[in-house]
């Protein structure tokens, strides 16, 4: 690849002084090699417009780096801030195409411009400032590195590495003790991952995630946090929930006995079940062991939302009742990515495979029942408290350790702004992801291996209610008898109704834009809800 030439009369360390040389990188440089970032978010737009709004040199012993804070401005007006440390590099050869910016040349000498996440000295300077508890200043403008445990350089010589996983930030495993969690998007308030992180950390009632190792955030003025990293101890695990879900349900479906399990009674959607009630054939297959893991997922989601439902004084966490304010916020929301969504699908249909386009016509079809149900919203009905929630729960986000389970990824939403992120909001919401994930694997594995007849739909269906309604049995249980205050039965079925409908049009509109061939699932998802809907007649 031909790389892009700067050069300045400067030394890297004196580069600070080159307006110049920051002109052509923001000019000519950046907004070609965004496109290039996996972490760029805004890759379907047109960038017209890049400006530095921070820039601080970060010094640590004879290594130099600096830290940009960049903001990115659209043809289709908007903008992006996103965090872009830099570092030099001798040679490129070991570093991916994409970690590299440019080719320069300076006083003392030529090199390559990097992404300084690539740069292992830098990791190594990230941590050290983390344990020695460092600031960075120039003014009023700040970077604080705090660390929240005892930590300490390992003495026989620093190891870190980047992590290689598809990602919107870039994390680090560092002396594979630690994940660091460099936040590459930002925005001016507390990243709601470092916010849940340092508040779980505080109040020490749940114990089934990462604990908190450090932080790192960038004050430009006072008052203003933009958090930059989040360092976590690394969790042991035997990997996430999804891959080792999808291994249960191609199991169940090699080792059933297809005829019983698709004979099993069909009952509704969200209706709670207890593990001796199962029938017999599921008690089987997938077994009793399976259930009592999901029963044990149901007891850690229970506990994660206690935790965050326990603190009264702290506003930002403590719980609250349903009011006009967020109906509205919800109601516009929830109408506006379904329309957006309604759009998209209308004009991705001649391109959907055929079983797909037959359904999206079904879903189609069901605009006024879903626009209606929606808009039926009503927060005089609703009895139940909303707190803080993970807000993204799948099984993507749960890492597996023996036969239990760690919840991770605080973040939220990913298409979300962060104040909509921070909505206090019904844990059903959470629940409702889950059982929307249960549904994605089932449905993942007919679609990965074929199994397409009626048998093998019927006996999918017969799974989906049995981990559901385990899940469901155990979590209401713990709710009920630690006064987590999720609503009375009626309230419980008609929200969980209305998050089931949310998560699968926002999923639908994930999929369309990502990977359409799996926009299948949330189809049949919104299919399946809204059949729940109509016999409810709400
Ligand atoms: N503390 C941790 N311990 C073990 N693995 C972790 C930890 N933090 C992150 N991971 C691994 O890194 C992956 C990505 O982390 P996550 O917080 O979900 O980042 P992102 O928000 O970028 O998706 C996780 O799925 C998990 O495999
Ligand atoms: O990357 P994130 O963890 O923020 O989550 C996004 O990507 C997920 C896909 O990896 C997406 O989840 C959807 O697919 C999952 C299977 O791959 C499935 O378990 C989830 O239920 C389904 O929503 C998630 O929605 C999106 O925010």
């Amino acid at each position: 690849m031909n790389l892009p030439k700067l050069q300045s009369a400067q030394s890297w360390d004196q580069l600070r002084k080159d307006e110049s040389f920051w002109e052509a990188l923001r000019q000519d440089i950046l907004p070609q090699h965004l496109y290039h970032c996996r972490w760029f978010g805004g890759k379907a737009s047109v960038v017209q417009q890049v400006f530095f709004s921070q820039k601080l040199l970060l010094k640590s012993g004879f290594q130099h780096y600096y830290l940009l804070l960049i903001e990115v401005f659209f043809r289709e007006s908007y903008a992006h801030n996103y965090f872009l440390p830099l570092a030099i590099a001798e040679s490129r050869e070991k570093l991916p195409a994409q970690a590299v910016l440019a080719e320069i040349q300076l006083a003392d000498g030529s090199f390559y411009l990097i992404d300084a996440v690539h740069d292992s000295g830098f990791h190594a300077a990230l941590f050290r400032k983390i344990v020695n508890h460092e600031m960075l200043m120039e003014g009023n403008n700040r970077v604080f590195f705090r660390a929240h445990q005892e930590l300490e350089m390992e003495p026989e010589g620093f190891r870190s590495q980047l992590l290689n996983a598809e990602q919107s930030n870039s994390t680090l495993i560092i002396q594979d003790r630690y994940y660091l969690k460099i936040f590459r998007r930002l925005f001016r308030d507390k990243n709601p991952d470092f916010e849940m992180n340092e508040f779980l950390a505080q109040q020490k009632l749940f114990e089934n995630y990462p604990k908190l190792a450090g932080l790192i955030w960038w004050e430009p003025g006072p008052g203003v946090n933009i958090s930059l990293g989040l360092m976590q101890e690394k969790v042991p695990n035997e990997g996430d929930a999804w891959p080792w879900m999808l291994k249960e349900v191609e199991q169940y479906f090699k080792n059933g006995d297809l005829a019983g399990l698709s004979a099993i009674d069909k009952w509704p959607l969200v209706s709670p079940l207890k593990i001796s009630k199962l029938p017999a054939a599921l008690q089987q297959n997938p077994g009793l062991d399976f259930f009592k893991r999901i029963r044990t997922l149901a007891q850690r989601t229970a506990e994660m939302h206690l935790a965050l439902a326990a603190v009264k004084r702290d506003r930002h966490f403590a719980p609250i009742n349903y009011n006009g304010d967020f109906t509205v916020w919800l109601k516009n929301r929830l109408i506006y990515q379904f329309d957006a969504r309604y759009n998209l699908l209308n004009k991705k249909l001649e391109s959907l495979p055929e079983n797909a386009r037959l359904l999206a016509e079904k879903v189609l079809e069901q605009k006024d029942l879903i626009i209606n149900f929606i808009l039926g919203f009503d927060e005089e009905q609703l009895r139940s408290l909303r707190i803080r929630i993970h807000g993204d729960y799948h099984l993507g986000q749960i890492l597996i350790q023996g036969h239990d389970f760690f919840i991770l990824d605080y973040e939220g939403e990913p298409e979300s702004t962060i104040r909509d992120r921070k909505v206090k909001q019904s844990p059903l919401k959470d629940v409702a992801g889950l059982l929307r994930s249960f549904h994605y694997a089932i449905h993942a594995v007919q679609k990965n291996q074929n199994l397409r007849s009626l048998e093998h739909q019927a006996a999918g269906q017969s799974l989906y209610q049995a981990i559901s309604g385990v899940f469901l049995h155990s979590y209401f249980k713990i709710a009920f008898q630690q006064q987590l205050d999720i609503g009375y039965r009626k309230e419980i079925t008609y929200l969980l109704h209305y998050f089931l409908l949310e998560k699968a049009i926002y999923e639908l509109g994930y999929e369309l834009n990502g990977r359409p061939d799996w926009a299948i699932i949330p189809l049949e998802g919104i299919l399946d809800i809204t059949d729940e809907i109509k016999r409810h007649a709400y």
